[in-house]
């Protein structure tokens, strides 16, 4: 349901508006001043506010000011005033009020702004979420997260360098994609690089680039990706676990703006921007000497934190209705919904491996789903039946977690069986990292053959 914050230093004006847009099919909450307004912002997210305009200390001026600037589009504002005139209401449009309205006018002019302020928002969602190979998730129903949406939308059509922190599955890749498409570079070439996959002699050919014969084996001239990025973004991946000699010639590009493609003494000119992404400590790692601190200052003009997924759960049903789409029109399936207590574990669950693991775990649902096109854990249960059932139902009910950890045994060695008992390939396909799939076999004592 849609949320409303009305704010209004009136109590009797909040509650006629909080009714009228209550029958009208809204959640709403009240706040008596732009004060408590901002402080309920970052408790819930409410994508529309409606607020009074002349109110005891901070105004609905100064309030839509600071929601502007804290969450641009991802929240809109309506003005309501008393005294009505021509050039405050320009003026509150000037500074990004959605829309405007008069208290002694007729409220079904209010309920029209309030209707099209929704339908804008849920027109953007709904082109945010398609289905379609290249969109992502982009806005987020918990507070801290809208902000830093805001933050990308805010940064991206500059040539700053930006740093995006978090643990990994948490899309840092999609919003280093996000800053790209949004820039002024998005018709130019998006070139990611895997800092950590690749051996240190390796990694150098591939950033700089050699010329024909160069060394042993290196047959005709290969232009290194930061010149392949040259007018459009490079992203760095892994950024913290790039060696020291690497992090000295990375440093004298960005400088000077030239590279030496590997066996050349010639300079040439390259125009790229970095983006680079860590789930490392980095200000730890220059602190024990493994990263450089002025590399560190050039890299993160801006510092974006991707929170865990477990830290803004509001946003799991938008990922799932999402994933679902996506792998449905893969699949070619048609998915009605899902089981409560399919719904319940994925509303619930912790996700290590962040959106990475929900996806991977909705894509399993959905490959895995009956006829019926409800998605169900059962049917995800490789061996569902088989045990603990008598004609088809359970025999006796188990607690939430001893089912949580039969699912995920369940799950885990279904995995495992499929990449052949392989961890890696199964941490992959699971969204887990290495690390955190073997503590998990561990922790479950599951034998791998
Ligand atoms: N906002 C989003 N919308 C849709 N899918 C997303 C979103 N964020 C992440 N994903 C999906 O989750 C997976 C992990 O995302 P991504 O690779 O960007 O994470 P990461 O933080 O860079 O991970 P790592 O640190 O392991 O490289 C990808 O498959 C990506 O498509």
């Amino acid at each position: 349901m849609f949320s409303i914050l009305i704010v209004d230093d009136e109590p009797d004006y909040r509650e006629t508006l909080s009714l009228l847009f209550e029958t009208l099919g809204y959640r709403t909450a009240q706040a008596g001043s732009a004060e408590e307004a901002l402080t309920l912002l970052e408790q819930r997210f409410f994508p529309l506010v409606v607020t009074d305009m002349m109110m005891e200390g901070m105004s609905g001026i100064d309030l839509l000011k600071i929601v502007k600037a804290d969450y641009s589009d991802e929240i809109e504002v309506i003005m309501v005033t008393g005294y009505g005139s021509i050039e405050t209401a320009v003026e509150t449009m000037k500074i990004g009020a959605f829309g405007y309205f008069i208290k002694s006018h007729d409220p079904a002019e209010l309920r029209q702004e309030i209707e099209k302020a929704v339908e804008c928002l849920e027109a953007r969602k709904r082109k945010l979420i398609d289905s379609s190979q290249d969109s992502f998730v982009i806005g987020s129903r918990n507070p801290q997260m809208a902000r830093i949406w805001a933050l990308i939308n805010k940064v991206a059509d500059s040539n700053a360098n930006v740093l995006i922190t978090g643990e990994s599955g948490t899309g840092k890749e999609i919003v280093a994609k996000r800053l790209h498409d949004l820039s002024s570079r998005r018709d130019r070439p998006f070139v990611p690089i895997n800092c950590q996959s690749m051996p240190p002699g390796l990694i150098e050919s591939e950033l700089f680039g050699y010329e024909k014969g160069a060394f042993t084996g290196a047959g005709d001239r290969h232009i290194g990706k930061l010149e392949q990025g040259s007018g459009g973004t490079v992203f760095l991946d892994e950024i913290g676990d790039m060696s020291m000699d690497i992090q000295v010639k990375l440093l004298r590009t960005l400088e000077n703006h030239q590279i030496e493609r590997i066996g050349s003494t010639q300079s040439v000119d390259v125009n790229f921007r970095v983006v680079s992404a860590t789930n490392k400590d980095i200000r730890k790692a220059v602190e024990e000497g493994n990263f450089r601190e002025d590399l560190m200052y050039r890299i993160n003009t801006f510092e974006i934190h991707i929170p865990p997924l477990r830290d803004r759960r509001e946003d799991i049903p938008d990922f799932v209705e999402y994933f679902i789409r996506k792998y449905a029109a893969e699949t070619g399936k048609y998915i009605r919904g899902m089981s409560d207590d399919t719904k319940n574990y994925l509303m619930n669950y912790s996700y290590p491996g962040n959106i990475r693991e929900l996806k991977n775990i909705v894509e399993r649902l959905v490959i895995l789903a009956s006829k019926d096109g409800i998605l169900s854990l059962e049917d995800g249960r490789p061996e569902s039946g088989a045990e603990g059932t008598e004609g088809g139902r359970v025999s006796h009910i188990e607690s939430y977690k001893e089912a949580k950890r039969d699912f995920e045994i369940r799950y885990i060695r279904d995995v495992l069986k499929r990449e052949g008992g392989n961890i890696t390939w199964a941490a992959e396909a699971m969204g887990l990292s290495r690390r955190q799939l073997f503590n998990k076999i561990k922790e479950l004592n599951i034998r791998v053959d």
